[in-house]
């Protein structure tokens, strides 16, 4: 069986597809389209696994029978992306001895693609992986272009590796099941795209936020494909984040730091980056950069998504500030912003004053 679907190809040395569309995660030839051994590894959390595990194994199953196909279940959300969980699926790993020619299936949101995708990167040296996104901002976003990671207390994503999946499939349906809050979180990283480079794409978002957090079908995909086209199109031209590939960490500096210092336990990733963004286009304000009409702009589209543009109370500037000290664009010369010059049109800056990071973060 095969089901009609939307594809985005990311290009490069080793080119892969991304499908996306509804039945995806039944669709035993599409899972198994880039399996080469006789075994594989589905991660998943303890919110998805009883949703969709049983259906991915039987699809796989059907189409490959004969598949040693193990599996193994984290507990659920950000605060499962540690080294603890990390070592606990390269044990499950070694347990199933998995050979060079295994794959595994990231099945969930982000933290399992990156959790599952680093243990991928890292099992034997690298195995192959796929990945199979169920939320929204795992299908627009983490699912793709190969960064691979797990947080430490000190900071997100700070242990990690590129390694990109074989294949992306992503399939809508199971967004039906998503809670509103994660729905709204994936809506975050779609506006980057749209904040970042495509003042056009954001004018669209604007004429479709209802439609989008109504779920409207037609929506949702036309949103998935275009951000997957163009975090592809920024992955292919820089894979290993030498340049461009900065951009899409729009609002990430703020975000991340907000992140840690709330102990993985607060804003989500998501509500982090829609913060983060405000708060980096007011720093593009502060630095004469960009007018303030277009930060309230997108503060107002942010607000229309229900999600949150305003630091949580009680954080302390001091400890945000040392946390970005510690992001992995900053360099010798000090912090690494990417700021922009209005909507649409963002760029890396580098030497950013602490100064006016201060200002912005007290508001
Ligand atoms: N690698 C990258 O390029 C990249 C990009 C963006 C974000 N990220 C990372 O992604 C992570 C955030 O991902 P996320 O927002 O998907 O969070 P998540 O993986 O924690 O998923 C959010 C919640 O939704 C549940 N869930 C997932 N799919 C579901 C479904 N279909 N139905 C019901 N419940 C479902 C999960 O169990 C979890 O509780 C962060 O760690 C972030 O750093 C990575
Ligand atoms: O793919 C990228 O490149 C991104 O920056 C996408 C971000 O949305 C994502 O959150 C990523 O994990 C952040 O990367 P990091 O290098 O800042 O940890
Ligand atoms: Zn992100």
């Amino acid at each position: 069986m095969t089901t009609p679907h939307r594809e985005v190809t990311v290009a490069g040395d080793r080119p892969y597809r991304i499908r996306i569309g509804p039945g995806l995660l039944d669709d035993g030839d599409t899972l198994a389209e880039t399996v080469r051994g006789g075994e594989a590894m589905l991660v998943s959390d303890r919110n998805v696994a009883p949703l969709y595990a049983d259906r991915v194994a039987d699809a796989l199953r059907a189409a490959r029978p004969g598949l040693r196909l193990h599996r193994h279940v984290l507990p659920a959300g950000e605060a499962a992306k540690t080294l603890a969980h990390f070592a606990d699926v390269t044990h499950a790993l070694a347990e199933a001895r998995l050979r060079r020619d295994a794959s595994v299936f990231a099945l969930g949101g982000g933290v399992i693609g990156d959790l599952a995708g680093f243990a991928a990167a890292c099992w034997m040296r690298g195995i192959d992986c796929v990945q199979l996104p169920t939320t929204l901002l795992a299908m627009v976003d983490s699912a793709v272009g190969g960064k691979t990671a797990v947080d430490l207390p000190q900071g997100k994503n700070l242990v990690g590796a590129f390694h990109p999946p074989c294949a992306v499939i992503a399939d809508t349906a199971a967004l039906r099941s998503l809670p509103a809050r994660e729905l709204r979180a994936g809506l975050a990283e779609v506006v980057k795209y749209g904040a970042l480079g495509d003042a056009d794409f954001l004018g669209w978002l604007d004429d479709h936020a209802d439609a989008l957090l109504t779920m409207d079908d037609a929506a949702l995909a036309d949103a998935i494909a275009r951000s997957c086209a163009h975090k592809a199109a920024i992955v292919a031209r820089d894979p290993f984040e030498h340049g461009e590939r900065a951009l899409l960490n729009f609002g990430h500096t703020f975000g991340h730091a907000i992140e840690t210092e709330q102990g993985y336990d607060g804003l989500n990733h998501g509500e982090a980056v829609a913060v983060g963004m405000v708060l980096a286009a007011r720093l593009s304000e502060v630095l004469g950069l960009a007018p303030a009409a277009d930060t309230a702009r997108l503060q107002a589209l942010l607000q229309r998504l229900g999600l949150p543009v305003a630091l949580p109370s009680g954080l302390d500037p001091d400890r945000l500030l040392a946390h970005m000290r510690l992001d992995k664009k900053a360099q010798a010369d000090g912090l690494r912003f990417i700021v922009w010059d209005g909507v649409g049109r963002a760029r890396v800056l580098a030497g950013v004053p602490e100064a006016a990071v201060q200002d912005v973060l007290r508001g």
